[in-house]
């Protein structure tokens, strides 16, 4: 009865540990999000002096973090305190008095013969051995149900991690899948091709509609639009890092990695911390390269962004973290090198120049084209113009054209449904295509052999008004903890192992070690017992002081134990 009613009493108080846990990770991903935000940013940070802002926005989720796990450690403090005074001490400690106080008061009167004291010490000594065993279970079997709890916001995280990896793998098996109930699908050709697709953000926004568009190897492609029209997106769509909402996209190399067949040249570079050649051949490492890359081959990759410098400046063994060494333009310069090394059929360069002269940059199209790859670019820089045969401009509102270069002298700009300017966003768009196309007429005349007239060949459907736009679900973690049964089956799920993988496997064999342990403690028990028979058959006088040392020895043992 006091067990059942202690245990329910201090389950009934028990603080909501495992919602804590939750809380704690989240608390605590946050604050070291911050700090390596800063570390990457930090040269920004330093230039325009945001340091006391930086600092007051760390310092804020850290007092957030450590005012929680003052909270903790305060709960778990009391709450540890009076479970263990309620259901091992104090139980213990009652039950141990009650069975020896007979013994001493004297109501309880060993036989005189030897075997009959012996049989009543060693009934007093099992006794109270039993009842502190079972107090010390009861107090492990207490804090055993924290720790789960505590387990079981950790199991919550990690279970919300997968389910939300398995939705978003999901969503992309879909769009890789042909037989789509939704006719959304992603599917292997030589050639790039949207029809009718529509790129939305994962706010919702639709920042292209309908787009239908062929790009064939041989052809290259400029992307224009103002910022946030959803250049970049486009090819987020392309690459699968957001869902294909709708239409259906041709492209080479699926299910592979990007950049096999196409090769992603970012605007913001990104370098690894390794080598020179480590970069040049990023994201390959050196086992997976189909074509070993030699020293010449390094100084000709080098030479076509005039980086040759670097290898006098960094031996070729040397470890670098490019990243803080490089300028931006050169470190965009080692992303284009990457993509000579490569030789992708597609090369998407995303504003990939915007660093670099405008010398290098005709250079680095030129190059790239003589190589047989097609390029797709997205450029601010009309002068870019002349090294593409399509032109693809976005208005930002979902309104996109194409427009073809064609090998007559005369330019012809066929107005789109860009001119009819309802708003400021689409007058910018028009602004730019203008600039494009008048860089392009100006380019004409000047060189003559070289001058083409455009054609608008395609453009967007106009979208009706008050047309409710279906906008993808994209899994997020939540941030609030889930309740205790939820996060029990959650823990269940990914702890309980299957018998035969190899975490169940593990289990069994300590089950196994747990189990021979138990053996060996009875038998030893069992000696100890025999031990004791022998002291109570030698007829000491000292014997019965001899047995309540060893009673109080164990449950002093067990009492400090489990301090
Ligand atoms: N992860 C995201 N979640 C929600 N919205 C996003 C996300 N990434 C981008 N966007 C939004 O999508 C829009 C298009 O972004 P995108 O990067 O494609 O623009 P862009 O045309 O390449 O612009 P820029 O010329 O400035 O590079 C922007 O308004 C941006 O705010």
């Amino acid at each position: 009865g006091y067990i059942l009613v202690a245990g329910g009493a201090i389950r009934n108080f028990s603080p909501a540990f495992g919602k804590m846990k939750s809380t704690e990770q989240h608390l605590e991903g946050e604050y070291r999000q911050l700090h390596s935000r800063l570390r990457t940013h930090a040269e920004s940070v330093a230039f325009y002096g945001g340091e006391k802002r930086e600092e007051y926005h760390i310092m804020h989720r850290f007092r957030a973090l450590v005012g929680h796990l003052k909270h903790v450690l305060h709960e778990n403090w009391w709450f540890g305190m009076i479970q263990d005074f309620f259901l091992k001490y104090f139980g213990a400690t009652v039950a141990v008095v009650l069975i020896i106080e007979p013994f001493f008061s004297g109501d309880l009167r060993p036989d005189s013969s030897t075997l009959g004291r012996a049989d009543m010490l060693s009934n007093l000594r099992y006794h109270t051995s039993v009842i502190i065993a079972l107090f010390q279970s009861l107090g492990t079997l207490s804090i055993s149900s924290r720790r789960l709890n505590i387990l079981s916001g950790y199991a919550d995280r990690i279970r919300e991690l997968l389910d939300v990896s398995r939705e978003l793998s999901g969503v992309r098996d879909r769009s890789l899948n042909h037989s789509s109930s939704v006719g959304n699908y992603i599917s292997e050709a030589n050639h790039i091709e949207f029809s009718g697709v529509k790129v939305v953000t994962p706010a919702g926004n639709v920042l292209v509609d309908d787009l239908t568009l062929r790009v064939e190897t041989g052809s290259n492609l400029l992307i224009t639009g103002p910022n946030g029209s959803g250049k970049s997106s486009l090819f987020r769509v392309l690459g699968g890092l957001w869902p294909l909402v709708s239409g259906h996209i041709v492209k080479p190399g699926v299910g592979s990695d990007l950049n096999k067949e196409i090769f992603y040249v970012p605007q913001r570079p990104y370098t690894a911390v390794g080598t020179l050649r480590e970069q040049l051949i990023y994201p390959l490492t050196a086992d997976q390269e189909t074509e070993p890359l030699s020293y010449d081959g390094m100084v000709d990759l080098l030479k076509n962004v005039d980086l040759e410098y670097l290898l006098e400046r960094y031996p070729l063994d040397k470890e670098v973290n490019w990243g803080d060494e490089l300028s931006l333009g050169e470190q965009q310069r080692l992303g284009m090198a990457r993509l000579f090394y490569h030789k992708p059929k597609f090369a998407i360069l995303d504003e990939c120049t915007s660093a670099v002269t405008i010398d290098m940059e005709e250079r680095f199209c030129k190059k790239v084209r003589a190589m047989g790859t097609s390029c797709i670019t997205i450029s601010h820089r009309p002068a870019l113009v002349a090294f593409h045969n399509i032109v693809l401009s976005l208005d930002g509102e979902g309104g996109w054209d194409v427009q073809h270069r064609r090998d007559d002298s005369s330019f012809y700009t066929e107005e789109s449904e860009l001119t009819s300017l309802e708003t400021e966003r689409k007058s910018d768009a028009l602004t730019v295509q203008r600039a494009f196309m008048n860089r392009a007429k100006s380019n004409a005349s000047l060189r003559s052999k070289d001058s083409y007239s455009t054609k608008v060949i395609a453009t967007s459907p106009k979208l009706e008004t008050g047309q409710t736009v279906r906008t993808p679900v994209i899994p997020h973690l939540q941030c609030s903890p889930r309740p205790l049964p939820l996060r029990a089956a959650a823990m269940l799920k990914i702890l309980v192992p299957k018998l035969l993988d190899k975490q169940g496997g593990q289990l069994l064999a300590v089950a196994l070690l747990i189990f021979s342990r138990t053996v060996i403690s009875d038998r030893i028990a069992s000696l100890n017992g025999w031990f004791l028979q022998y002291l109570l058959l030698s007829e000491e006088p000292h014997i019965k002081f001899c047995l309540i040392y060893l009673i109080f020895r164990d449950y002093c043992e067990v009492c400090l134990g489990a301090g």
